[in-house]
C-alpha cells in the first residue's frame, strides 16, 4: 500500500471532487460517516460519555459530522470547539450549523485553560483538533489541552492523525501530541505512523477507504510502501512440482565463536526452514559437534582455528553467503570477512558482528558486491552511518548510504524498513514477542535463503522481513509474547509461507 504525503492526499481530494462530482463537504460527510460507523459498531449504543474536541479546520469538520451522527443515534455527546483561530473552514462552518439542527446542546467554546472540561477515565474522547493540516507545533493553551487530554487516561480515538503529529516530518523535541489509543485514518497510512519516535502516539491503527479517486491513487508516485500480506503474496514464487534440491539454492552461513555457536545454528535452521535446497555452515572447530547434532540437515565446514574464525573457504561454491552472527570483532574475524569480500561476486548478507566489522573498517564497505543486504538494528546502524537527529534524518542518511554503495539496508525495528536508494518498504508484520535473543539471526537466514532460491535481493529482503514477522506472529499466538524463542520463529517459517496463499 502506498504511503502518501499530506500534499498528495490533498491532491487526491481535489481530483476526487472533480471526477466524482462530489463537493468537499460531501467527501467530509462520507469520510466522517465511515468513522461514525466504526464507533457505532463497537459501542452498540452504550451510554458512555463521549467528548469530541474539534478544531476549526476540516479535521474539526469531521468531528462535527461524527458528533451529529452520534447525537442522532442517541449517544451522550459533548462537543468542544478548540478555538485556536478565527479562520474556520467552510466545511467546518456548514457542519457547525447542521449540528445545531439536531441538538439543543450547543458546542462549548474552548478559548483558554479556564474552559477545559473535566475528563474522567471512563470518558470516550474523540480527537478532531488537527489532522494533516497541522503546519507548526501546537503551542500555548492548545498544548495544555493536549496535555489535559493525555493526563485524563480516557480512551482516545484520533481522527485521521493524532493531533500534533505532522504527516511528513518529525515533531520537535517536547512537542505536544495526543497519545491516541486508536487512530482511524483516511485512505492511506501516514509515514510517521511507522517511525520509532512517533508510532506510539497512534495506538491501534485502522485505515478507512474513503473512496478517493482510484486512478489518481494508482498513478501517484510514492517512495514509501507499506508491506502487508497483499503485497507480500505478489512477491512469492510458488514451487513447481518437477524440481529438486538443486533448484532451491545452496546457502553458506559463516559465523560463530566459542559461546556463540547458537547464532549461526539459528541462521542455518531458518535458511532450511525457508526452503534452501542445501545449507552449509563455516564455523570455528568448537562448534562442529553442536551443529552436526542439533541440525543434521546442514553440512559443516570448520576453520582451522578452534574458537574464532580466521578465513573464508573460498574454494566453496555457494549460491549465497551470509556472514557475521556470533563472529566477534577480532582481527581474525576481520581477516575472514576481508577474504570473503575479496572473493565473492554475488550479493552477500551481512549481519551482527559482520556489520560491526564493516563499521570499524570502513574500506571494507567498498568491497561489498552490488545488491548486498545489510541487516542492522539501530545500534549497528549508528556505528555504520553515524548518529541522526530524528527519524527523517536517519532515513535520509540510510538512503544516501544505500545509493553510495549500491546496497540494500534492512533497518530492523518494530516496523523494519527495507531501503534501496530512494525506495523505502515498511514492514507491517511482527510483534513485541520478537524482541528476543536471536530473532535477528533468524531473519538473516530467511533473507539468505530467499536470495539463494533466486529471489532478487531487494525482493528477498521485503518478503523475508514480512515472513519473519508473520512467523513471529504465529509463534506468539501459541506461546504469548514473552514465551517466544527465536528458534520458534524459524520453526514456523513454513506455516508463515503457507499462510500467504491460504
Ligand atoms: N483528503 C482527505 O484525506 C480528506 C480529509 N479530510 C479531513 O481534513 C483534514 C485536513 O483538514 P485541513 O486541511 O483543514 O487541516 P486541519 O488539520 O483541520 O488544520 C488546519 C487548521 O489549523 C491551522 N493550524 C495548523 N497548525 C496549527 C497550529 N500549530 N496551531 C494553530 N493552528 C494551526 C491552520 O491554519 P493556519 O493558521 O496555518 O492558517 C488551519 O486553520 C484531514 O486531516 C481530515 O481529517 C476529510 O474531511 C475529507 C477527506
Ligand atoms: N516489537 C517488535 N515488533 C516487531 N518485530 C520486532 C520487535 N522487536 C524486535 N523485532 C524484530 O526482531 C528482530 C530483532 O533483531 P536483532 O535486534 O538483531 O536481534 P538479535 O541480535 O538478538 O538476533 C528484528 O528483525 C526486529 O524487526
Ligand atoms: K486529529
Amino acid at each position: 500500500m502506498k504511503i502518501l504525503s499530506a500534499e498528495q492526499l490533498s491532491q487526491a481530494d481535489k481530483e476526487t471532487i472533480k471526477k466524482q462530482e462530489i463537493s468537499s463537504e460531501g467527501l467530509m460527510e462520507r469520510a466522517a460517516t465511515l468513522v461514525f460507523n466504526e464507533i457505532h459498531k463497537r459501542l452498540e449504543g452504550a451510554p458512555i460519555p463521549i467528548k469530541i474536541f474539534c478544531g476549526i479546520g476540516n479535521n474539526g469538520g469531521d468531528g462535527l459530522v461524527i458528533a451529529r451522527h452520534l447525537v442522532q443515534h442517541g449517544y451522550h455527546v459533548n462537543v468542544y470547539i478548540v478555538n485556536y483561530s478565527d479562520k474556520r473552514s467552510d466545511d467546518f462552518l456548514s457542519n457547525y450549523e447542521k449540528l445545531k439542527e439536531v441538538t439543543d446542546d450547543w458546542p462549548e467554546m474552548i478559548k483558554n485553560e479556564a474552559n477545559f472540561p473535566e475528563i474522567r477515565t471512563g470518558d470516550f474522547v474523540i480527537d478532531a483538533i488537527f489532522g494533516i493540516g497541522l503546519n507548526r507545533p501546537i503551542e500555548g493553551w492548545v498544548a495544555k489541552l493536549v496535555e489535559h487530554i493525555n493526563n485524563s487516561q480516557a480512551f482516545t480515538l484520533a481522527i485521521d492523525m493524532p493531533s500534533g503529529l505532522f504527516s511528513d516530518k518529525a515533531p520537535g523535541e517536547n512537542a505536544s501530541i495526543i497519545e491516541a489509543d486508536f487512530t482511524l485514518s483516511f485512505q492511506t497510512p501516514k509515514l510517521v505512523f511507522f517511525l520509532p519516535a512517533t508510532m506510539d502516539y497512534v495506538g491501534n491503527l485502522q485505515i478507512l477507504d474513503i473512496g478517493l479517486d482510484k486512478q489518481f491513487l494508482a498513478k501517484v508516485d510514492s517512495n514509501y510502501r507499506l508491506i502487508n500480506k497483499e503485497e507480500a503474496i505478489q512477491l512469492y514464487k510458488p514451487r513447481k512440482t518437477n524440481t529438486h534440491k538443486g533448484d532451491y539454492g545452496h546457502a553458506l552461513i559463516i559465523g560463530g565463536s566459542y559461546g556463540k555457536i547458537g547464532s549461526v545454528l539459528l541462521t542455518a535452521t531458518s535458511a532450511l526452514r525457508t526452503g534452501s535446497g542445501l545449507c552449509s555452515l563455516y564455523i570455528p572447530k568448537c562448534g562442529y559437534d553442536i551443529v552436526q547434532t542439533a541440525l543434521p540437515e546442514a553440512m559443516v565446514l570448520t576453520d582451522k582455528e578452534n574458537h574464532l574464525l580466521n578465513a573464508y573457504p573460498n574454494t566453496f561454491d555457494a549460491d549465497v553467503v551470509c556472514f557475521g552472527m556470533g563472529v566477534g570483532t577480532s582481527n581474525k574475524a576481520k581477516a575472514a570477512l576481508e577474504d570473503l569480500l575479496n572473493s565473492v561476486n554475488s550479493p552477500v548478507v551481512i549481519d551482527a558482528d559482520g556489520l560491526n566489522l564493516l563499521a570499524q573498517n570502513k574500506s571494507l564497505i567498498d568491497l561489498l558486491p552490488e545488491n548486498s543486504v545489510l541487516t542492522p538494528h539501530p545500534g549497528e546502524l549508528q556505528r555504520l552511518i553515524g548518529s541522526w537527529k530524528d527519524d527523517f534524518e536517519k532515513l535520509e542518511l540510510v538512503r544516501s548510504f544505500s545509493k553510495k554503495y549500491k546496497i540494500i539496508v534492512v533497518v530492523k525495528g518494530a516496523h523494519s524498513f527495507i531501503i534501496q536508494g530512494d525506495n523505502v518498504y515498511i514492514n507491517n508484520s511482527g510483534n513485541p514477542g520478537m524482541a528476543t535473543a536471536g530473532s535477528g539471526d533468524v531473519l538473516s537466514g530467511v533473507i539468505t535463503s530467499l536470495i539463494g532460491q533466486g529471489y532478487d535481493p531487494v525482493i528477498a529482503s521485503i518478503l523475508g522481513v514480512f515472513l519473519h514477522g508473520r512467523s513471529g506472529d504465529i509463534a506468539a499466538k501459541e506461546m504469548g509474547f514473552e514465551g517466544v524463542l527465536a528458534g520458534e520463529i524459524a520453526s514456523n517459517m513454513g506455516k508463515a509461507i503457507k499462510e500467504l496463499y491460504t
